[in-house]
This record gives structure tokens, C-alpha cells and sequence, in this order.
């Protein structure tokens, strides 16, 4: 294996990416530098992923219902999908990832086929709006509508809703802010206390900061809540947070 395939295959890589000063940061995007360590990444930038990877499987497994379509929007390199396929039981679901970076989908489709699971698992490399979403009975966005465009959420929301079948779930999990400027402030400082306590140091934390300006755009809960009410969603709430880093249900 040449050096560039090893590092490409390299997934247990740690995150240095911001650790160096860069004259220029360009803006965040899920390139092959970010795929090459984004488990390191995601572990130690997003608080509580791993609880919230587990409860999708948890909850996949209760809203599945037989012969239906599971939707990972975003599905990076897999995590959700992954949690959704070993713990689903109804018969003949079929889960879809999609990603719009195809150096995540490359990486994600290697996991799969590694992976041994049943559930049959088809993975797309497009933008999430151009995806059917069709006799869904759940639907994922892990972290994912916090990078499209805000004028967009309403209608990938109204699609969403539409394609979900009676019953079915949205789980909606996404990097948030607060309206009091107090409140808001604590749940950075308590991020950044524990970006720092997971090593990254205080300029890798800047940098990163800056690079997902104007590319991570964080709503308020209530902003959420308001979305989901008016494409149909009747009953939707938090059902995990952690500091600034929140998780959504709705059932259609
Ligand atoms: N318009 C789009 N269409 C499709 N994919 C997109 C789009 N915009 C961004 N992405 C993809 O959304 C993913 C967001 S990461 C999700 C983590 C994963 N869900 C996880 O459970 O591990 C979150 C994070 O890194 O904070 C990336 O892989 C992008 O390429
Ligand atoms: O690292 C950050 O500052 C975040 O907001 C979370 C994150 C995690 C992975 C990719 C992009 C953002």
C-alpha cells in the first residue's frame, strides 16, 4: 500500500487539522483531509455523540416499521446508519445514506462493506435535496441541516414530513444557539471548556471557529420547534442536549 493509500485508509488518525497557525483559514468543508480523522473529530468536538449514535439505533429499532426506507441525511461515514442497521428488526427496511462529499461516501461505503449486518444499505453521493424521500419511517439529519443554507431548512423539512409515513420519526440533531446573550455565552465558554479538556488547545479552537463562520449556521431550539410545527409535525421536542449541542424528535 502506497504511502497516500495508507493515510486515506488511515481511519484511526487523530485531528490536527487546526493545530498548526494557518495565515488564511479557509472555510470548513468535508474534504479528504476531514475524512481521514473524522471519527477523532466528531468524538471530541460533539458532546454526547456517541449517546446520541446509540439512542438512533434505539430508536430505529422502535419506529422501523416492515418494508419501509430509513434515510441517514449526512451520513458522513456512517455512525447512524451503522446504529439503525444493527438494531432494526421489522423485515425488509432498507436504509439510505446520503452525503454530498464523496470522499465521505467513499470512506463510508468501505465501512459497509466491511460491516455484516442485514439490513440492506444503499449509499448515495448527492445533495440531500435532490433525494426522494419516500415511505420513510425514519428519517435522520445527525448534524446536518446546520450546514445548508437557512432560507433552504423550511422546504428539506416539508419534504421530509411529506415522505414520512403516519407514525413515522424525524430525529433532528444540530449544533444550537440561545436568544439570552448570557445563557448563550456560558454554553460556549462550557464548549470550549470541553473542546480543551479533549486536547484540542486554544488555537486549534479559533481556528476551527473560524472556519465554520458563515458555513455552520446555529438556530435556536425555538427556531427548530417553529419549523417543525409548520411543515406538520404536531408533537416535536428536545430529547438530549448538551450544552450547545441539542437533539430533536418529531413523530408525523
Ligand atoms: N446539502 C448536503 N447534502 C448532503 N450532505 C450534506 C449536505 N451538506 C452537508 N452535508 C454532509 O453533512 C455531513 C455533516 S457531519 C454529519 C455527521 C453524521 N450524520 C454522523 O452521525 O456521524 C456533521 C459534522 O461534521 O458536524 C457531512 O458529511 C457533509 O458532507
Ligand atoms: O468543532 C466545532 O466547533 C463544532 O461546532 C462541531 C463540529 C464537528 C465536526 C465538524 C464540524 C463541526
Amino acid at each position: 500500500m502506497s504511502e497516500q493509500e495508507h493515510s486515506k485508509h488511515a481511519s484511526g488518525a487523530s485531528d490536527t487539522i487546526y493545530a498548526n497557525p494557518l495565515g488564511h483559514v479557509a472555510g470548513f468543508s468535508f474534504d479528504q483531509n476531514v475524512v481521514n480523522v473524522f471519527p477523532d473529530m466528531i468524538k471530541r468536538s460533539v458532546p454526547g455523540y456517541t449517546t446520541i449514535i446509540t439512542m438512533i439505533g434505539t430508536l430505529s429499532e422502535q419506529y422501523a416499521t416492515s418494508g419501509s426506507h430509513c434515510y441517514d441525511l449526512g451520513c458522513s461515514l456512517g455512525a447512524a446508519s451503522l446504529a439503525m442497521r444493527h438494531r432494526i428488526q421489522a423485515a425488509n427496511c432498507r436504509i439510505i445514506g446520503v452525503d454530498n462529499s464523496q470522499a465521505m461516501i467513499d470512506r463510508c461505503q468501505d465501512v459497509f462493506d466491511a460491516d455484516c449486518g442485514e439490513v440492506p444499505v444503499e449509499l448515495i453521493c448527492d445533495d440531500l435535496e435532490n433525494i426522494e424521500i419516500q415511505n420513510a419511517s425514519v428519517v435522520v439529519l445527525n448534524f446536518t441541516l446546520q450546514f445548508i443554507p437557512p432560507e433552504r431548512r423550511d422546504g428539506i423539512l416539508q419534504r421530509i414530513y411529506d415522505g414520512l409515513n403516519p407514525g413515522g420519526v424525524l430525529i433532528l440533531s444540530e449544533k444550537v444557539v440561545f436568544q439570552d446573550q448570557q445563557h448563550d455565552q456560558l454554553m460556549i465558554d462550557l464548549y470550549h471548556n470541553f473542546k480543551r479538556a479533549n486536547g484540542y488547545s486554544d488555537l486549534e479552537i479559533a481556528q476551527k471557529r473560524t472556519a465554520l463562520e458563515n458555513v455552520l449556521i446555529p438556530e435556536t431550539l425555538d427556531s427548530h420547534r417553529q419549523r417543525m410545527k409548520k411543515v406538520g409535525f404536531h408533537s416535536c421536542d428536545v430529547w438530549f442536549q448538551c450544552f450547545n449541542f441539542a437533539s430533536m424528535i418529531a413523530i408525523k
